[in-house]
């Protein structure tokens, strides 16, 4: 299957696509998005609330040697699977990217990507750095977002205030962190999650600015 890279939508607003279905929006051409910023900011609570609001906004589930944390739920917030069956999705070019990220293996399946793309499908990626690095090369036009903390020590407090790490896995995404804070110009837009309200319009008015 040929994909070309996906364009912006002329025409698409906020009031149309929580409006409109799926099905509406199949004829119009599709979008990528990265969404990208260190653990513990809040990009999974901003696209949470994003998505209540526009459901017909499609969030990649990406692949994962991570052990589940407590509720979640395989296939749904991961596809949860071994080193070996990683490596093996790695080797048949089934990722769109990947990257170790403090000892664990992630990465994108490309297929449902592409076929929703090709579908009109508006997608977000939820990747850290080095991921978001190689959707730059392969997807150029891709919308890229980074967020960041209000603070290193607000950053850190949401981390252990969430609760769901060791503490060994904290050290290592707080000293990641830094390395992507680093990175954040990079991006096309920096969203600072102080004010989640405030940070959810940033983050609506990047998405349907074009
Ligand atoms: N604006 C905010 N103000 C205060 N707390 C927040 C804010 N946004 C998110 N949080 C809290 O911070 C914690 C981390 O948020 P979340 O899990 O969404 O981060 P994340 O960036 O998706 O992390 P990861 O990349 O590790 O999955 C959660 O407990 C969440 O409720
Ligand atoms: N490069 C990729 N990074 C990914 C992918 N899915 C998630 N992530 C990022 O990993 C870290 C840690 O996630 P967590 O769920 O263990 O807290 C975070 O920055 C995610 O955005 C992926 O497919 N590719």
């Amino acid at each position: 299957m040929t994909v070309s890279t996906p364009a912006p939508l002329e025409t698409l607003s906020p009031e149309t696509l929580s409006l409109t279905t799926e099905t509406d929006l199949a004829p119009r051409r599709g979008r990528l998005i990265v969404f990208t910023g260190p653990s513990g900011v809040g990009k999974g609570t901003l696209l949470r609330a994003l998505r209540h609001r526009y459901p017909a906004l499609k969030l990649s589930v990406s692949a994962t040697t991570r052990s589940p944390r407590p509720g979640e739920v395989n296939g749904q917030d991961y596809y949860f699977v071994s080193r070996d069956e990683f490596r093996a999705m790695v080797e048949q070019g089934e990722l769109l990217e990947w990257a170790e990220f403090a000892g664990n293996l992630y990465g994108t399946p490309k297929t449902p990507v592409l076929k929703e793309i090709e579908a009109g499908q508006w997608v977000i990626l939820e990747i850290e750095l080095e991921g978001a690095r190689q959707v730059r090369t392969t997807f150029p036009h891709a919308l890229q977002l980074f967020v960041l903390p209000p603070s290193l020590e607000e950053l850190e407090s949401r981390i252990r205030l969430r609760g769901k790490d060791a503490d060994d896995a904290i050290q290592r995404r707080l000293q990641r962190a830094l390395v992507e804070i680093d990175a954040a110009s990079e991006f096309d837009e920096q969203i600072v999650n102080d004010d989640l309200e405030v940070a959810l319009q940033q983050l609506e008015n990047a998405i349907f600015r074009d």
